[in-house]
């Protein structure tokens, strides 16, 4: 055990400069949980603005990078560029992502793996549909997107891995504690027996899908549960209350 419980709030395409400052107030305020780690995951355009005002105890992530340092990729931002503003983080395979912009496991595999090479920390999201999960396929869907990361990198340090299920994002039908940590486990178990136990053990699994101040301290009190990635609640102050679950 001994993995440090990190929660992430994605601010995903959401906050003007005025909600922003009233988050930064209330990350500010806190009081938030010295033994957990805090991550807020900004809209790129806001990066260095949010890194300029929080104090470094709270880490901030970009929510999406490419997987080459520079070149002709109108649109695109580079880990050395959101390392140049002194951003250490980064999300990427969000299930918005993979569904919206139609990324595939092998185009995340290869951005998880310059972003490590880069020196980014990188929260790597998984998680199956609806659909998925009604036809048994859970745990088809979560190896298959870890493994092509298994596939092009071998040092699991900086990774985070969100388990997100599809169904539970954003639709307030969130995966109850026994259903969360029935994947966190066979997640964990998998990595043991195909990457390393060393890596299996270590590695911190957070959930995310309609995590609240409401449901979060069951949820942080299963045993491979090791911190959040949450949406809708990290623009409110009640993230707050979602850093300190585990207390
Ligand atoms: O990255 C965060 C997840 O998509 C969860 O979003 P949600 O908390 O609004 O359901």
């Amino acid at each position: 055990m001994g993995r440090k419980f990190v929660v992430g709030g994605n601010w995903k395409m959401n906050g003007d400069k005025n909600q922003i400052s009233e988050i930064i107030n209330f990350l500010q305020t806190g009081p938030l949980n010295q033994d957990t780690e805090v991550v807020v995951g900004v809209p790129a355009i806001y990066l260095d603005f949010v890194r300029s005002k929080l104090p470094q105890n709270v880490g901030v992530a970009a929510q999406n990078c490419y997987k080459v340092p520079k070149g002709a990729f109108t649109g695109e931002i580079s880990p050395a560029m959101i390392k140049d503003i002194s951003v250490n983080w980064v999300i990427l395979g969000h299930s918005e992502r993979r569904q919206i912009f139609h990324e595939s496991d092998e185009l995340i595999a290869e951005k998880v793996a310059h972003a490590l090479e880069a020196g980014l920390k990188v929260i790597a999201c998984i998680g199956e549909t609806l659909e998925e999960r009604e036809s048994n396929k859970t745990e088809e869907v979560v190896f298959r997107q870890t493994k092509a990361i298994a596939d092009k990198i071998n040092d699991w340090s900086n990774v985070v891995i969100a388990y997100e299920p599809v169904w539970a994002i954003g639709t307030g039908k969130t995966a109850t504690p026994e259903q969360a940590q029935a994947v966190h486990r066979s997640l964990r178990q998998w990595m043991c027996e195909n990457i390393s136990p060393e890596v299996g053990e270590s590695i911190r699994i957070q959930y995310g899908g309609s995590v609240t101040a409401a449901n979060c301290k069951e949820l942080g009190a299963q045993p491979d549960i090791d911190g959040f990635l949450v949406g809708g609640a990290s623009l409110k102050p009640e993230f707050v209350n979602i850093v300190n679950a585990r207390q």
